[in-house]
């Protein structure tokens, strides 16, 4: 039994929840038999088998054996599709099933092993022993996957190149094609169409995985296609080349079932423990007894309770759920001490695989943050009264309350993404928070892979209130779909990480800094239920109070009232002196004007003061800086309600002489486009792109994000885009996908400056640099996008400087001789047709620094860093990667400005140098 948490846990969920409460599906596919969503003619489970095969075959043990990464199961095949090797539709369709199941701890190399023994067991077959840990390849491999044409010679020398001798070549190949056909479709000398039920020619009379591909071919009928029939005299008739090859011996001696399924399940686990030889296999992978699932902490408002929930999962295979009278969780509390009340659990549901049953045992408990919990241990009482403690290998089950993730916090709405976490207060380091998407690919050799690629993104959480002993921390950022996203919190080496987006609701809670109470100090009737046009909906039932997200910009329009700005108070008397309503923990600005109805003006102050008037008072007037209205409502945590001393203004829209312009003495400022900025003009609004970001080259969130901000941070990028009012994207060239919008989509107030528009949700308010210098010195203007995206600036060089290049200040960035153990190697490009280093790759387009690069790649024995933000390793630069000029390589670093980081087509690279 692994200790959990383990690195295989994903993958032993995928392999035994087949069915049932928390299963994961994967059994679906193959189950039955025969199935397969593709209609008939086609079997799924035979397709996986054979996708096993085929990305195993290239396989070469002389440069395994030497250490070199060279084949085996990798996943390779999803960059081979069309290499003419790996003929039908199948190696597609199955790799689109894997790519749903893929993520950074389940990498589509281990679930093409998984579909082998599921395809097997699916069939009726034996248990494929299953090991975790491979590493997926990030390119296409060497050619090499035996073709029916090839003739026994061939065959024998391809399967001793991939470590298998004749017997294990024939045993292989039977193992193989007891399952599934040949489609006349794809071979149409092997099956001549129209002669086969749809076009599908069994090898054998079963779907199923049996000995009958053996007792036919020895004591007939023998139907393979690979045998017998029109192939023969195509020279296509590889099973029987295969299988006579020991004069029959192997076949014979497998039409004892008994003996086809013990050569089978040794020939296939070798088959698919043909790994690279960087991969450490873990141990053959037995179902846990006892497994914790979806555990979490949840910090409770007013910071003194944690939430403590989630499953244990427990076997039933041997001892049934009627066997077992309770499940408890014994705990140790923070501090270290045993807590001698138990957790108690409810049966939630049951889950089952091919071979192992299980139940999940459900607990929610509520503890003091004080003494909260470190690890528990599971104790089983059987009806009998037997009692077992599943201490997990000695040390208990560990849980970890430094950093949690506040789910109902939490939210995604229409692609923003915005998680917020509590952390305990000695937890110093800073709070970052990763969101891994799944990236379709659109390159590779010869064709983009069906399989996507993960792209991690780290941003720092900026902190907010303080709760109990946490501190509230929040991020949000905007995804493509939450299909498949991961989200995670870390602090130094606490973490909470691998939920998933689409576990999230639309809408973000709030969190109460008090402890809810029913005897609100509000004077505002708690019947107020006009907060219910809010469209923040507390998951909890307790009443909403402030809260640590960050509103995203002041509301424009509330009802029949629209904004005015942020005022002051009048001269010795209130702004507002009609009507007063305060409520400290859940006011909104729909509150308030809901309840100064009837009156012209209303406005918020300090958190959650609420005035209503029909005229402002002598000496209120519109804040020199508008930022100074910073409070949270404490009852809608996208809302600002004024500060001390300065109101969140409203005014009855009709009364009000433009909606969005805000007048003050002398000057009148209105929210809008921002025509141009620095070198940069305005260039439209415009959409995502298609699972691809828009503007990806570099990003810059900003609680004081303006457009002027953002021009500058993207210089020298030919683009600058703000989104989502607090984000700045910047490129060269735009993602596939993104399309104009028209211009009133962009409607998002800039986080830093309320009089300008940053984009939207999936909109950005987009810049190209095509101007001349503010001051006047005229450059030239650069006519294409490809012209400028070849002219970052060059280091050590102003040559070929040019307005763009001119703009962008760099300072003292210097090429670094070394890094650690490595040393500069130079400005490299990429190969021909394939990437110049690609063994593994990492990609952070916002703290990408040439160390970072260095300890991702430790081992290799070269890494390059490419476009600012990619990091490529491998232990050879493939054929076509030249060196460059020194000063192609011109990209700053994200996370060091004093260091290179490549530029497109161009990697800062180092070589190992002991
Ligand atoms: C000399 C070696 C081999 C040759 C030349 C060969 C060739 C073929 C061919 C031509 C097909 C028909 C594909 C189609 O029409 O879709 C096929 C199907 C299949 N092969 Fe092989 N094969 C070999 C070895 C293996 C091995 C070692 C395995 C697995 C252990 C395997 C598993 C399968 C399976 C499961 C199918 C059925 C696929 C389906 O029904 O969609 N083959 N093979």
């Amino acid at each position: 039994q692994p200790t959990w948490p383990s690195s295989i846990d994903e993958l032993e969920d995928v392999m035994f929840l087949g069915s049932g409460y928390r299963s994961r599906g994967f059994h679906s596919f193959v189950t039955p038999c025969s199935a397969s969503p593709d209609g008939p003619g086609r079997q799924t489970a035979a397709e996986w088998l054979r996708a096993g095969f085929h990305d195993m075959a290239t396989t070469d043990i002389y440069y395994a054996n030497k250490g070199i990464v060279h084949g085996g199961i990798d996943a390779s095949l999803a960059f081979e599709l069309n290499d003419g090797e790996d003929i039908g539709a199948g190696f597609n369709s199955t790799l689109l099933v894997y790519a749903n199941f893929f993520n950074s701890r389940l990498p589509v190399a281990d679930l093409i092993a998984l579909g082998v023994y599921a395809s097997v067991r699916a069939c009726s077959g034996p248990v494929i022993p299953m090991r975790g840990g491979r590493i997926d390849a990030t390119a296409a491999g060497p050619l090499g996957v035996p073709q029916p044409q090839n003739g026994i010679g061939q065959f024998t020398n391809q399967f001793a190149r991939m470590g298998f001798n004749v017997t294990d070549m024939i045993a292989m190949t039977a193992c193989g094609h007891t399952l599934g056909g040949v489609h006349a479709e794809d071979f149409t000398n092997i099956v001549a169409p129209g002669t086969a039920p749809n076009d599908f020619q069994l090898f054998d009379d079963t779907l199923e995985f049996d000995n009958n591909i053996a007792t036919r071919y020895i004591n007939g009928p023998d139907t393979d296609a690979l045998s017998i029939g029109i192939s023969t005299a195509s020279g296509r008739n590889s099973d029987f080349q295969v299988f006579s090859a020991d004069n029959n011996a192997t076949l014979q001696a497998m039409t004892v079932p008994a003996v086809f399924n013990s050569m089978c399940i040794s020939i296939l686990q070798r088959m698919i423990e043909t790994v690279p030889p960087t991969v450490t296999l873990s141990a053959v992978i037995e179902p846990y007894e006892v497994k914790p699932a979806g555990l979490q902490l949840t910090l409770l408002s007013g910071g003194t309770q944690l939430t403590f929930s989630g499953d244990i999962r427990v076997r039933t295979t041997v001892r049934s759920a009627a066997q077992i009278s309770s499940v408890q969780l014994l705990y140790t509390d923070r501090n270290g001490a045993s807590v001698s009340t138990p957790i108690d659990t409810v049966v939630a549901g049951t889950a089952s695989g091919f071979d192992d049953s299980f139940s999940f045992y459900s607990f929610s408990v509520d503890l003091p943050v004080t003494t909260s919990i470190s690890s528990f241990t599971v104790l089983i009482t059987g009806t009998d009264g037997t009692t077992e403690t599943y201490d997990n290998n000695g040390g208990g089950f560990p849980i970890s309350d430094s950093v949690i993730v506040q789910t109902p916090q939490s939210c995604v709405n229409n692609g923003d993404l915005t998680v917020v976490a509590a952390v305990r207060s000695s937890v110093t380091t800073p709070v970052n928070m990763t969101v891994t998407e799944k990236v379709p690919r659109k390159a590779g050799s010869p064709t983009p892979s069906p399989v996507p690629s993960l792209v991690s993104t780290t941003l720092d959480m900026v902190q907010g209130d303080t709760i109990g002993p946490y501190n509230i921390y929040s991020a949000s950022y905007s995804i493509a779909s939450v299909a498949g996203t991961k989200y995670g919190v870390a602090s130094g080496s606490f973490s909470d990480t691998f939920k998933d987006a689409s576990d999230l609701g639309t809408t973000c809670g709030s969190l109460n800094v008090s402890e809810p109470s029913s005897t609100s100090s509000s004077i505002v009737s708690t019947s107020s239920t006009s907060v219910s046009s809010s469209p923040i909906v507390s998951t909890s039932s307790t009443p909403v109070s402030s809260s640590p997200i960050v509103p995203i910009s002041s509301t424009p329009t509330i009802g029949a009232y629209s904004f005015q700005g942020c005022y002051t108070e009048a001269d010795s008397t209130r702004a507002l002196t009609g009507a007063s309503f305060f409520n400290y923990t859940g006011m909104t600005l729909e509150q308030c004007a809901t309840e100064c109805v009837g009156f012209s003006y209303w406005g918020v102050e300090y958190g959650g003061e609420c005035y209503c008037g029909n005229s402002l008072n002598t000496g209120s007037v519109l804040a020199t800086n508008q930022g100074d209205c910073s409070f949270v409502c404490p009852g809608n945590s996208y809302e600002y309600c004024g500060a001390g001393n300065r109101l969140e203004m409203y005014l009855l829209s009709s009364l009000a002489s433009s909606p969005s312009s805000i007048s003050s003495t002398g000057t009148t400022q209105t929210l809008h486009i921002v025509p141009s900025a620095g070198l940069y003009n305005y260039y439209g609004c415009y959409t995502e792109g298609d699972g691809d970001r828009a503007l990806g080259a570099a990003f810059y969130p900003s609680d004081t994000n303006t457009i002027e901000d953002c021009v500058a941070a993207c210089s020298p990028y030919l683009y600058a885009g703000a989104e989502y009012g607090r984000e700045c994207w910047c490129g060269n060239s735009f993602g596939a996908g993104s399309a104009p919008a028209p211009d009133s989509d962009c409607s998002m107030v800039c986080t830093g400056n309320q009089y300008e528009y940053c984009g939207a949700g999936n909109r950005l308010s987009v810049y190209i640099m095509n101007g001349t210098f503010a001051g006047g010195s005229a450059g030239s203007i650069p006519a294409s996008s490809s012209q400028i995206s070849s002219i970052p600036s060059s280091p050590g060089s102003s040559s070929t400087a040019t307005s763009a290049t001119a703009a962008a200040t760099q300072t003292g960035a210097t090429i670094k001789p070394s890094i650690g153990k490595y040393a500069y190697y130079g400005c490299q490009t990429e190969a021909t047709n394939i990437r110049a280093l690609n063994e593994a790759s990492y990609y952070n387009y916002t703290s990408m620094t040439l160390e970072m690069c260095a300890s991702d790649c430790g081992g290799y024995a070269y890494w390059g860093v490419e476009y600012g933000g990619e990091c490529y390793c491998g232990n050879s630069l493939n054929a076509g990667s030249t060196n460059a000029t020194e000063s192609d390589c011109s990209f700053l670093c994200p996370g060091d400005d004093l260091e290179y980081c490549g530029a497109g087509n161009r990697l800062s690279t180092y070589y190992l140098t002991e």
